[in-house]
């Protein structure tokens, strides 16, 4: 198969779809990747590395476009890549749907096959492919939350850790799974007084655990969060139902009875946010004020730290990418439930059912639109 890697156009996105070491697994297995020139320079992987590696540098996205039968990439396509899908081609990257009508609206036009990283599931009920960026984002928003913590950047002027004689700062997280266990992780770690909320049981026991005492582990209701978010210097938005709009769980009226120079990190702002008062933010200018309240809500967090992500990025996503170069995406999604789950969009058709809900598409489950479109064309 011939497989492409443009390179990322989003504000401050320098991750890339591969390593120069993912391009050599697939070399390995028999396929030809085409890269886009300085791809990956700004994070040291410069094009002599993708060479050696056994790609092909291309100048243009357009031409990647125009003749790959996979797409690789990290974040949703925009607009102007849209366009440039056709029917058949394989689109692999991250998608996140249902917050994002105009892109859903393109890809069920553009008639290709767009897989999402962010519902690609496993057998241990977790999701394989967002986990490593889970990882990454929930890591720096606590090293972000502290920064914006600081009075030149419009916080309150608090150290999350304390020093001796003085409390630590209080840190709210809500939503216990990855992006919420590494916050937690980075904040105890800080010194900070952290509380985490979650709404199943059996993962605040896990929590319980493995955090040993140091961190308060609470059932998450409408009381607890507005409990916890009042006295709190900083809150961590960490919820997530798979594929859905993230669910608004911090109230425009508790942001405005919330300290002044507090800062609220809202990580599930790719799914829309969890809090009622963020909207997506970029690199370039992260944060805005609401009622006194810093919020950080930048969409692409990991791209950040570009390189560290990437690399973590290909290590999770490459198993998949040989699987689909191998035997074609339609095989490999009926060969593998897993990947099945991260079909959203096949052939004009929303294939995944959170999606078609929330943005009033006809829902085809993933294998029927797969079988009814098998004898259309297909790279393999
Ligand atoms: N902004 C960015 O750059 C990035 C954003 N993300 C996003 O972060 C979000 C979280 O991702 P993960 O931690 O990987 O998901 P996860 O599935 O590991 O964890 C989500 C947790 O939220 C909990 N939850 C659901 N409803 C809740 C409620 N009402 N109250 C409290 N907890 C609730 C679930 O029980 C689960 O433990 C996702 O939207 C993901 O897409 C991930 C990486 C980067
Ligand atoms: C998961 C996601 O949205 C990101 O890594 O940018
Ligand atoms: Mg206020």
């Amino acid at each position: 198969m011939l497989v492409g890697v443009p390179k990322e156009i989003k504000n401050h996105e320098y991750r890339v779809g591969l390593t120069p070491a993912g391009v050599r697994e697939l070399v390995a297995n028999g396929h030809d990747v085409i890269v886009e020139t300085q791809a990956g320079a700004a994070i040291g992987f410069a094009n002599e590395q993708y060479e050696a590696a056994g790609a092909t540098m291309i100048d243009t996205a357009a031409e990647i476009f125009a003749t790959a039968e996979m797409i690789i990439k990290v974040k949703e396509p925009q607009p102007v890549e849209c366009e440039m899908l056709r029917p058949g081609q394989i689109l692999y990257t991250y998608l996140h749907l249902a917050p994002d009508p105009k892109q859903t609206e393109l890809l069920v036009k553009s008639g290709a096959t767009c897989i999402a990283y962010e519902t690609v599931t496993d057998a241990r009920g977790g999701l394989p492919l967002l986990a490593p960026m889970s990882e990454v984002a929930g890591r720096m928003s606590i090293q972000a939350g502290a920064h914006h913590l600081e009075k030149a950047q419009g916080g309150l002027g608090t150290l999350l850790g304390g020093v001796p004689g003085v409390a630590p700062a209080k840190v709210l997280v809500i939503g216990g799974g990855v992006v919420g266990t590494q916050a937690a992780r980075m904040a105890v770690g800080m010194g900070a007084d952290v509380t985490i909320l979650d709404r199943s049981l059996p993962r605040l026991r896990e929590l319980d655990v493995e955090f040993g005492g140091r961190l308060k582990c609470v059932y998450s209701t409408v009381e607890a969060i507005e409990e916890y978010a009042l006295e709190a210097d900083l809150v961590v938005g960490a919820v997530l139902i798979p594929g859905a709009a993230a669910p608004k769980l911090l109230t425009r009226d508790i942001i405005s009875r919330m300290k002044d120079g507090a800062v609220v990190v809202d990580v599930a702002i790719d799914q829309g946010g969890c809090f009622e008062t963020s909207k997506a933010t970029t690199h370039q200018e992260p944060t805005y004020v609401v009622d006194g309240v810093v919020h950080y809500c930048v969409a692409n967090m990991p791209g950040g730290v570009a390189r560290t992500s990437t690399m973590a990025l290909t290590n999770a996503t490459m198993p998949f990418a040989v699987a689909i170069a191998n035997k074609g995406a339609a095989q490999a999604m009926l060969d593998d439930q897993h990947l099945l789950n991260g079909l959203n969009v096949h052939a004009g058709q929303v294939t995944y059912q959170a999606v078609a809900d929330v943005l009033g598409y006809d829902y085809v489950p993933a294998t029927e639109a797969l079988l009814a479109n098998q004898s259309k064309p297909e790279a393999a």
